[in-house]
């Protein structure tokens, strides 16, 4: 098993593209400017403060060996060894307040900007085209819009904060030892390249372990997550045994990759904390004999030490800086691919809100081919016309093009040739809102969300009264089995309504559709799982509520459509029949083979109720 390659490219072509993205992600913090100020003055300050340690325990140290040695001076030094002691303290608070203040703010500004970037990403997948969703794979979706995020978070707090933070410590640091002592200097600064250098290149060698580790994290949750999903499909075939083995087999990858990393951390860390000492040994010999021939004092070789202690930890990490802006690049990267989609199905610039008066729909040779195979035509030069109170019956073998004229009339894709109009107006000259709501689809696929059975009817209008959801329910035959439940309409349907049979999860998503009565209906195969009685019923129950809607009805079984005012017959995406159950039959085509096919040996079959076959009809 291999990581599956990402749907998004996570490497900016070049250096510029890199500086790019980060410069656009500089921009999106300073859209927070008071924060970045406080965090920079308090980065500034904190700084200051830090510098000023080791001047001052010098300085006491210099006083106490006044004190200790006496004379007429001892006094007047043990007051100024007080005074200083207090400054210490001063200084140790205010470095204390002023850090506060600046890890404060800084995560402040990565926090603002994750969510902004957050709700940007989660906005723009809800507008993105289905073509979009057939080529990108849903969990580098859930990858750019989390893991991705959080790279960018960070970016701030520690990749920019740091640099201010390194510029200013290094700088002034380096000045204050080289003015005071050059070659006492150049030592107790002699570990900063090395140990910076190696913190950087550990830090890069992380990442790439990091990176690797990821894509097969990702692999251990899709196998996961389709074991999860699939149960009922591993436990019948007795896969349990195959499964452990996939899994286990990705959990081995991980675990080499995660040596690997405490390997490289482990090795790098005693590499730098070893060439630190070396630098601090060779500080205290140089000043220790400084020292001793009087051209220093213990309290300057103090301020030199304890200089390089505080240096040693931002040297450090260096290599979160440089990480941090590798990851923002690379992550902000991936986040600015998906951001900067334009959708190709969206309102065109003059659209306008769908006014629906006679209610006539027409579909006027329909071409189409799917993105993704533009030269497959799905459908060929497809026609018809439905008024108010009509229904159109569409048949046809599996693949035929059914489901996507379902998906055509809300503009899920356009189509490639041809038009559809409702009242004249071009479907792709209307808003999508006025659309949408115009027209309400059933799917094949009876998807329900993990809340309770009212809040999965009023998903298309929340606001809705219990008495509305109520009648949807009545109409759609689901009534009478939610009254029998212990909490009624707010018993939770469980993970995608699992705690439903395939029937009731049907009649739930036809009431979710009826609840709204939009003035053309579409019935995707969304009967199949429906007894024909109970089916029956519902349409009865439809047209008293949705009365002069129009209903376009597709499905398998002839007996869900043989009622309709025109069936077309689809084959290879061309209908290839078309008229009343009647004429068809008349006609001794396909249609008829099919009828034969189903109702053999008798009509009977077709006019059977079955009845509770699934036992909770209303
Ligand atoms: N997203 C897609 N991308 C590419 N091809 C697709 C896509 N969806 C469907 N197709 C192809 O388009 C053709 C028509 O599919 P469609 O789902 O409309 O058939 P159908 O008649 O509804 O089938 P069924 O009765 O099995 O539901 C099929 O060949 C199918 O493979």
């Amino acid at each position: 098993m291999k990581p599956r390659a990402s749907s998004f490219s996570s490497k900016p072509s070049d250096v510029s593209e890199g500086l790019g993205v980060l410069t656009r992600i500089t921009r999106m913090t300073l859209a927070y400017p008071w924060q970045v100020g406080l965090a920079v003055a308090g980065t500034v300050a904190a700084v200051m403060m830090q510098l000023s340690i080791p001047l001052l325990l010098g300085r006491a140290v210099d006083q106490a060996q006044q004190v200790i040695t006496g004379g007429t001076q001892g006094q007047a030094a043990e007051q100024a060894l007080w005074a200083t002691a207090g400054m210490l303290l001063f200084v140790s608070v205010a470095r204390g307040i002023f850090t506060m203040v600046q890890n404060y703010y800084a995560e402040s500004v990565g926090h603002h900007v994750a969510y902004k970037i957050r709700l940007m990403c989660y906005e723009k997948i809800q507008h993105l085209s289905f073509s979009f969703h057939g080529r990108v794979h849903s969990g580098d979706l859930i990858t750019v819009g989390l893991l991705d995020v959080e790279g960018v978070r960070m970016f701030f707090s520690t990749g920019l904060i740091r640099v201010v933070l390194l510029t200013l410590l290094i700088g002034i640091g380096a000045f204050m030892l080289l003015s005071t002592d050059l070659v006492l200097g150049l030592l107790a600064l002699s570990f900063v390249p090395f140990v910076g250098w190696r913190s950087a290149v550990s830090r890069l060698q992380l990442r790439a372990a990091w990176l690797r580790l990821q894509e097969w994290l990702a692999v251990l949750t899709q196998v996961m997550d389709e074991n999860l999903s699939g149960i009922r499909v591993v436990r019948a075939f007795a896969a349990q045994a195959f499964e452990l083995a996939k899994f286990d087999r990705a959990s081995k990858v991980t675990l080499g990759l995660q040596h690997e990393r405490v390997d490289i951390r482990v090795r790098n860390t005693s590499v730098m904390t070893f060439s630190f000492f070396i630098a601090m040994g060779l500080v205290l010999v140089v000043g220790g004999y400084q020292v001793k021939t009087g051209q220093t004092s213990v309290g300057t070789l103090t301020s030199f030490l304890t200089f390089m202690t505080i240096l040693q930890m931002p040297v450090r990490q260096i290599g979160m800086m440089v990480n941090s802006f590798a990851r923002a690049s690379t992550c902000g990267y991936r986040l600015f691919q998906l951001l900067d989609i334009e959708p190709d199905i969206r309102d065109a610039d003059d659209a306008k809100s769908l006014d629906v008066k006679e209610g006539v729909l027409r579909f006027d040779n329909v071409d189409f081919a799917y993105p993704n195979a533009p030269d497959r035509p799905v459908l060929k030069k497809v026609s018809f016309t439905a008024r108010r109170g009509q229904t159109i019956g569409i048949v046809g073998p599996p693949g035929s093009g059914k489901s996507t004229i379902a998906s055509l009339l809300p503009r899920f894709y356009d189509v490639t040739g041809g038009a559809i109009t409702i009242d004249g107006q071009d479907v792709r000259h209307v808003t999508l809102e006025s659309l949408r709501s115009a027209v309400g689809v059933v799917q094949q696929d009876s998807f329900l969300f993990t809340t309770t059975i009212e809040n999965n009817i009023a998903y298309g209008d929340p606001w809705a009264s219990d008495q509305r959801i109520e009648r949807a329910a009545e109409s759609a035959q689901l009534h009478n089995y939610v009254l029998g439940l212990p909490q009624d309409y707010n018993t939770v349907v469980g993970e995608r309504g699992v705690s439903l049979s395939g029937g009731q999860r049907q009649r739930l998503s036809i009431a979710r559709v009826l609840m709204l009565r939009p003035p053309i209906l579409v019935f995707d195969d969304s009967t199949a799982a429906i007894d024909a009685g109970t089916e029956q019923r519902i349409r009865s129950a439809m047209h008293r509520m949705a009365g002069d809607s129009i209903m376009i009805v597709i499905a398998h079984r002839l007996s869900s459509l043989m009622h309709a005012d025109e069936i077309l017959f689809l084959e290879d995406g061309e209908i290839v029949e078309r008229g009343t159950h009647e004429a068809l039959l008349a006609k001794g085509g396909r249609y008829h083979a099919l009828y034969e096919l189903q109702v053999r040996p008798g009509d009977e079959m077709l006019n059977e109720t079955e009845e509770g076959k699934d036992g909770n009809a209303s």
